[in-house]
Order: C-alpha cells, then structure tokens, then sequence
C-alpha cells in the first residue's frame, strides 16, 4: 500500500464502520445502508481506493486494507459529527430532498462545518488519487467535494453520484446556499441521478442558479445525457438507477441453509396463514408508520384476520441522536405496541419488531420467507430492499407492495404499487397482495426479476462509469446541437 490509487470511491462513509467492544479493544463492522450494498462489490472487483470516514468521531486511523479494500478515514471531530453529519447532512439537506416530509432546519454553523468537511474530504482525496486517476463522489453529504477536487486536482475525471431524491426545484430554492450546492456539483464532469426527473431539475438549477448554458432535451434512463456547459468544459447529467449484485442474491437464497432457515422462521412465527415483512433503517422517509396504519384499520375493519396475518418489522438503528429520528422511533414503537395491545394474542403478537441489524444470510431467510413484502416510504432514492426481496424469489412466490414514490417503482411496474398518503389505495393494495390468485403473482414475479436480474449493480456500475470515461468530444458535439441559454 502507500501507491497512489487509479479508481477512488469517496463517500461519507467507509464501507466499514469501527466499533468498540465492551473489553476497550475495536472491530470492523459493516455500514448500513444502500450505498454501501451497492458499492462494496464494485471496489472489490476493481482494487480500488474508499476514501471515507469510519463511523465513529475523534479517530485517527491510517490508510489501512480491509476485506480487499484499501480504506483512507477521514477524521471527523464529535463537533462536526453533530453539526455536519447529524445537523447539515441529516436534519437539512436529507428532509430537504425527501419532499420536506419534516421541516428542514437551517443554521449556519452547520453549513460552515458542511464547508469544512467537504474541503477535508477534498484534501484526502487528492492525497489518494493517482495522476490522472478516475475519482467517484457519493451523495448528498459531499456535494462540494466536485469543485473544491477539481480546483486542487485539475489532472483528474470526476464523477458524483446521488442516492437520494434531487428534489423539485421549487423546495430545492429553499436551501440558503442553493447556489453553492449547484456549483459544487458543476466541478464534477458526469453527475448521475437514479431518475430522469431528478437529473432535469438539475438542469433548470444550473441555469437558473448558476447561469449556465444546457440542453433542454429529455434525459433518458442510461441514456440521452444532459449537458451543462461551465466555462471551456462540459459536465454531463443523467439518469443511472442503482441496483443489488442480483445474481448473487439469487444464489444464495437457493442454498439450503437459507430454505431451510426460511422454513424455521415460518415455523417459529407459528406457521401463520401470510407473513408480511419490512426491512428498513428506522427513517422517518420509509413510511413504516404507513403500513402500521394500514394493518391497524385493516384489523379494526375486520379485513384482516390477526390469526391467520403476522407482519415482521426489521428496524436497522439510524441517525439516533436526530430529534426526528427519535421522536419518529417513539412514535412506532407506540404503534407496535397499540397493534399488539389490541389485536395480539399472549405469545402471539400481531407485529413482531426487531430494533437492531440482523445478520445479512438471516436477512435473506427472512424474504424466501416473507409472503408480501411492505416497501411504503413516502419518498425513497432508490429503495435496495424492494430490488433484494424479488432477487431471492427465484420460487415466483411472494408479492411485492411498493410505494409509487420510490427510484424502484419506476423499474417494478408489476409490484402492487400504492400511494403512501393514501391509505385507503394502501390498504387495498396490500389485501390484494395478500389475497392473489398464485398464477398471477407468479406472473408479475416473473416479470420483476427478468428487470432486477438483467439491471444489476454491476450493470449500474459500468454504464455510470463508462459514460464518464466517454470522449469528451462527444459531449462537444452534443452541445453543438442542444445548448441553449
Ligand atoms: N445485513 C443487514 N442488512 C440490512 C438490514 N437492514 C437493511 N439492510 C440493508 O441495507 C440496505 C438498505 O438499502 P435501501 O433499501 O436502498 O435503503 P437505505 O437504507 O436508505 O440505503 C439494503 O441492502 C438492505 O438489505 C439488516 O438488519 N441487516
Ligand atoms: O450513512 P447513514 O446515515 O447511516 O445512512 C445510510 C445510507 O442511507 C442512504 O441510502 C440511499 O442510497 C441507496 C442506494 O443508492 C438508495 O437505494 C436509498 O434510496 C437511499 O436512501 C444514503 O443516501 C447513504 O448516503 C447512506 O449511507
């Protein structure tokens, strides 16, 4: 190790995290969530650089190589953990581009620290990053990493993905730095979005904000890319929807430990006419609420007979010191609890919910097991669960409930798909998920992993990277034709 790195993935966190056992002595963990599932095997496979912070504030630590991977932290002080991660990262920017589902708080003090850190991961980058090497950017806590790169490393390609909603511009005009963010952003030369949508609202920003030139023409799904002309370069946008190492998946759940797991879980659950099952970090975005409100009225309405339904809620712990995060945690335990007080039986709970990660091969034994699957968020970037649950019902048994308002719903049409604020459409659907005729769910399971198989992470991977490697005269060429003030 100590060579510069010729592929560096930069995002807040590491793909680890670093625990402290209760003896004094420290361990590696996975990191939870999307980002990391999607691209620890990408980094695997490429012998790359991750350039990220390991989870835990006042921590010096050096490069080090972990599982394959070799790993540049990047120290956070306690103070910048609350004001840039918990404050800027999570309590404004996060709510902000998730549709403001609570109020996105805006304080100064945070936005210089969000400055700071960003110019921290900046540094180290530079530091990692080979001559010339190819540098990609994750997500909503590093969007000035882009310019502030560039103007230290002008020598390098520089891509920025975003796993979260681009919101519409008319909130995005909220955000009192929106001009910072967008230009930011600009320093990168592809900056890639999950949807279309996301990816044109950048666009007018750029425009609008930044008074640059673009193309108006539509932006397709890996295809038709955008283009944003600052100064003598040309910084492409588009559409790349993420997705899971599918294949992989698919194996796994075949394997007879996990069938046979599958089998136990049903067992001890009491073998219940249907299990319905949610996976999520505990986020105020996944509507986990939703679908507790949605079984709540079912079972008072008599449409849902508690004897013959069970729901399993997995409930990975996250952003625990957020006060949204802790007061919404509050709020669903309550409703656990109102759901069991009034319908379960002793030793026969109507929802069982666990508040803590789950192994990942116990993860997959629980949707070979699950027989709907609640994907409800009110507004979700991708939604990775929904994709995983199809990838290991290679039976085409199961049903899919999935909320119109996620990056996923536009790619698993034949999911029984809801608007969360609905919730009578809720309701509906998930009694139709539950009640389907077998033919027919075999048939839109069927259609759903012919997507997710064909559309995997590596797929994703390569279609991002290839079109920031693509000549850049490509892109001249396109701006010939399209840009327009
Ligand atoms: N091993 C394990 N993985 C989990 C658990 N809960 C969620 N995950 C994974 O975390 C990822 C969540 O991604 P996604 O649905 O896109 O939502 P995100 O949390 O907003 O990134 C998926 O790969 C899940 O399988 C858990 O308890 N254990
Ligand atoms: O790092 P945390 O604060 O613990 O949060 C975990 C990750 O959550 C978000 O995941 C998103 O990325 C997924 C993959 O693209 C996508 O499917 C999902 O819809 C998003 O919510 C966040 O964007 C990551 O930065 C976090 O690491």
């Amino acid at each position: 190790m100590g060579s510069a790195s010729e592929f560096v993935v930069v995002a807040n966190r590491l793909p680890v995290d670093l625990e402290t056992l209760p003896d004094g002595s420290t361990r590696w963990k996975r990191s939870p969530g999307g980002l990391v599932t999607a691209l620890e095997p990408i980094l695997r496979g490429k012998k790359g650089a991750w350039v990220g912070w390991p989870g835990v504030p006042d921590t010096d630590l050096g490069p080090i190589v972990e599982d394959g991977i070799e790993l540049h932290p990047v120290r956070l002080s306690a103070q910048e953990v609350a004001d840039y991660y918990e404050g800027f990262s999570n309590a404004t920017l996060w709510p902000l581009y998730h549709d403001v589902i609570v109020k996105p708080v805006y304080d100064r003090s945070w936005w210089n620290a969000y400055v700071e850190v960003n110019r921290r991961f900046a540094e180290a980058t530079s530091a990692a990053a080979a001559h010339g090497a190819t540098v990609w950017i994750q997500d909503y806590q590093l969007q000035l990493v882009p310019k502030m790169l560039r103007m230290l490393r002008p020598d390098l390609t520089i891509g920025f993905f975003l796993h979260i909603p681009f919101p519409p511009v008319e909130l995005f005009m909220q955000m009192p730095w929106r001009r910072e963010i967008v230009e930011g952003l600009l320093g990168a030369d592809l900056i890639g979005f999950h949807l279309p949508g996301g990816a044109q609202n950048f666009l007018y920003l750029a425009r609008r904000l930044a008074g640059q030139q673009t193309s108006r023409g539509n932006v397709g799904v890996r295809s038709k890319l955008g283009v944003v002309q600052v100064g003598f370069r040309n910084v492409r946008v588009g559409a790349f929807p993420i997705s899971i190492d599918s294949g992989q998946l698919d194996e796994l759940s075949r394997t007879k430990s996990v069938r046979d797991r599958a089998k136990q879980i049903r067992k001890e659950l009491g073998n219940p006419g249907k299990i319905m099952l949610g996976v999520d970090r505990l986020d105020y975005t996944k509507g986990i609420d939703v679908r507790l409100n949605a079984i709540r009225e079912l079972l008072e309405e008599g449409r849902m007979d508690p004897a013959q339904n069970i729901m399993v809620q997995l409930a990975t712990p996250s952003r625990e010191r957020v006060e949204s995060y802790i007061q919404m945690r509050g709020d669903i335990e309550q409703q656990v609890g109102r759901i069991n007080g009034e319908f379960g039986q002793v030793g026969r709970p109507v929802v069982h919910y666990l508040h803590r990660p789950i192994p990942r091969q116990e993860l997959i034994s629980f949707f070979v097991a699950a027989d709907v699957m609640l994907v409800t968020p009110l507004r979700d970037g991708m939604n990775l669960v929904a994709k995983e649950y199809v990838a290991c019902r290679s039976d085409l048994g199961g049903a899919l409930l999935l909320s119109e308002f996620t990056g996923a719903a536009a790619e698993l049409r034949q999911a029984y798909q809801a608007n969360p604020h609905d919730l009578d459409g809720v309701k509906d659907e998930m009694v139709a998920a539950l009640t389907q005729d077998r033919e027919a769910g075999r048939r839109r399971m069927r259609a759903m992993r012919r997507q997710v198989l064909a559309h995997d992470v590596d797929r994703w991977a390569k279609s991002f990277l290839s079109a920031l490697a693509r000549d850049s005269v490509a892109g001249g060429a396109l701006l010939g034709d399209e840009l327009k003030a």
